[in-house]
């Protein structure tokens, strides 16, 4: 570790407070020579993506999450409006909750905030009310599951009375995932159940015209805005999905949106100044691109303990794809996982230290310790030394056992360093795709789960009427509805747990019988 290759291998925005530390990634200057082909392919992808390109041939769709921060990128005037529009909506819409103008029905404002969503419509609201939702002047809860219990527990700390001060969210791209919907229904029974009226409480985001959508206009609900089909789940944040319930948290989502737009600016120029194209060739360095490495996230920061979370979605469903853009079998994807540092030194760090050499850490350091006064917590030092001694004292340890890391710092966290860094990340993405050849705009992998689950629910319908008081295995069960004899057990299995049918352990599965 020497403060030449340090300065030699750093990038730094200083008007944004922004550096990124590769100095640890020991880049070799011919190695990355060696990339320069692959390099000026992916600034040619990444130039027709923002110019309006097809980038997701299988939906026949374009990308443009680089607009949504800077209107004017957009191609068409039509989708410049397509921003501009529900952003002066959403502002709107927001001032009036927050002064009562729009209220609910029986009680003078609405004091919760209920968000119905999963994956890139939940993560996103997750991560931002988490990293800078402190002062929120609505209290927020998720439902991101299908978990019954999950939904009873966050029903239940809103409870009846919040009922009626609660404004719902319900956010879905497609307006048809299972999860959402039965989110939104359980949702709605609550509402029932308490005499109010769900559709006078609640907010869809979703796409034109789809299920929810029209559910409702069905429904009355207060308002719906858009979520236009060229904004991928994970790149959402920036959208309504995002913005809707940052604005009603009274976020600042013009600084929000004016970081990740600073850091598409800065991230246009050469290799040699461009953060997210050092960060996308340090993640091919790292995994030989091919994802050898995971990536380990470990901000030293609490609020951003989510952030690993969100990349893990971001990166995984964007690069994990079987495919590349040849139809050549390439099993790409890097593994992300991650928490929070120096919380992490006394769970897993043993291993990373120790262990199987199988990742790269991607330390976040925050440089302000605290808002306000610091006391010592020794004499002589804060705990804020200590945070920032952990993050060096580990960094340097992993290093010293041949294990690499990246360091990324901003000043705080606030709106404006956190747009900076999800656009930091979407950014790399484009580019990494594009040097592994593959496409990071379709999850065709997805669909695989929710088939199969569909199925399973279909023959969980079939066993359902087939039981009696006589006794029956799972694959007596299964001959008469023609099914897996394994999942009509566990189907038997699910309905024994939750009451509706009695079971009779055998010596083993395929002894067990099950009756009414
Ligand atoms: O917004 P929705 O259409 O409900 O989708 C929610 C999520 O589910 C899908 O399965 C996708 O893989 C995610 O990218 C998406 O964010």
């Amino acid at each position: 570790m020497s403060l030449s290759n340090y300065s030699a291998s750093l990038i730094r925005y200083p008007q944004l407070g922004f550096s990124l530390d590769t100095s640890l990634m020991d880049l070799d200057a011919s190695w990355i020579e060696g990339m320069e082909s692959k390099v000026a392919q992916a600034y040619a992808d990444i130039a027709k993506l923002e110019a309006g390109e097809i980038a997701n041939p299988d939906e026949g769709r374009m990308v443009g999450h680089y607009w949504l921060r800077n209107a004017a990128l957009a191609p068409t005037p039509e989708l410049r409006a397509a921003i501009t529009e529900p952003l002066h909506a959403l502002k709107e819409f927001a001032a009036k909750v927050h002064s009562g103008e729009i209220s609910p029905p029986t009680a003078d404002s609405f004091k919760n905030l209920l968000v119905v969503g999963i994956g890139g419509s939940a993560l996103g609201p997750q991560l931002v009310n988490d990293a800078i939702g402190h002062d929120s002047k609505l209290a927020i809860h998720f439902l991101d599951n299908t978990d019954p219990a999950g939904i009873d527990r966050t029903l239940a700390e809103i409870g009846q009375t919040g009922l009626a001060r609660t404004l719902v969210l319900v956010i879905s791209k497609s307006g048809g995932t299972p999860e959402t919907r039965n989110g939104m229904v359980e949702t709605k029974a609550a509402f029932d159940a308490a005499g109010l009226h769900f559709g006078q409480h609640t907010v869809a985001i979703t796409g034109p015209g789809s299920k929810l959508d029209q559910f409702a206009e069905q429904e009355g609900f207060i308002t719906r805005f858009p979520m236009e089909d060229w904004v991928g789940g994970r790149t959402s944040v920036m959208s309504t999905v995002g913005l809707v319930p940052a604005a009603l948290q009274g976020i600042d989502i013009d600084a929000f949106l004016a970081g990740a737009a600073a850091m598409d600016e800065e991230t246009r120029k050469p290799e040699a100044a461009n953060a997210a194209m050092r960060l996308a060739l340090s993640w091919y360095a790292a995994g030989n691109g091919k994802g050898e490495k995971d990536m380990v996230v470990l901000p030293y920061k609490d609020s951003l303990v989510l952030f690993s979370k969100y990349l893990q979605q971001l990166v995984m469903e964007s690069l994990g794809k079987e495919l590349d853009l040849d139809g050549n079998t390439v099993n790409q994807g890097i593994a992300v996982y991650g928490n929070k540092g120096s919380t992490d030194q006394h769970a897993y760090v043993q291993q990373l230290r120790d262990g199987v050499p199988n990742f790269f850490a991607t330390f976040i350091e925050v440089r302000k310790g605290r808002d306000g006064d610091t006391i010592e917590v020794e004499p002589g030092n804060t705990s804020a030394d200590y945070l920032q001694g952990f993050l060096r004292g580990t960094r340097k340890a992993l290093y010293d056992s041949g294990r690499k890391s990246i360091t990324l710092s901003i000043p705080e966290v606030n709106p404006f360093q956190l747009g900076l860094l999800i656009a930091l990340f979407e950014r790399a993405v484009s580019f990494y795709a594009s040097l592994v050849h593959i496409n990071a705009y379709h999850q065709p992998g997805v669909e695989a789960g929710k088939k199969a689950a569909a199925t399973f629910l279909d023959t969980l319908n079939a066993v359902r009427g087939r039981l009696t008081a006589d006794p029956k295995t799972a694959s007596e069960v299964a001959y008469e509805v023609d099914g897996d004899a394994e999942d009509v057990y566990h189907c038997l299995n699910h309905l024994a747990a939750n009451g509706e049918v009695q079971i009779a352990l055998g010596a083993t599965p395929e002894g067990d019988t099950f009756s009414l």
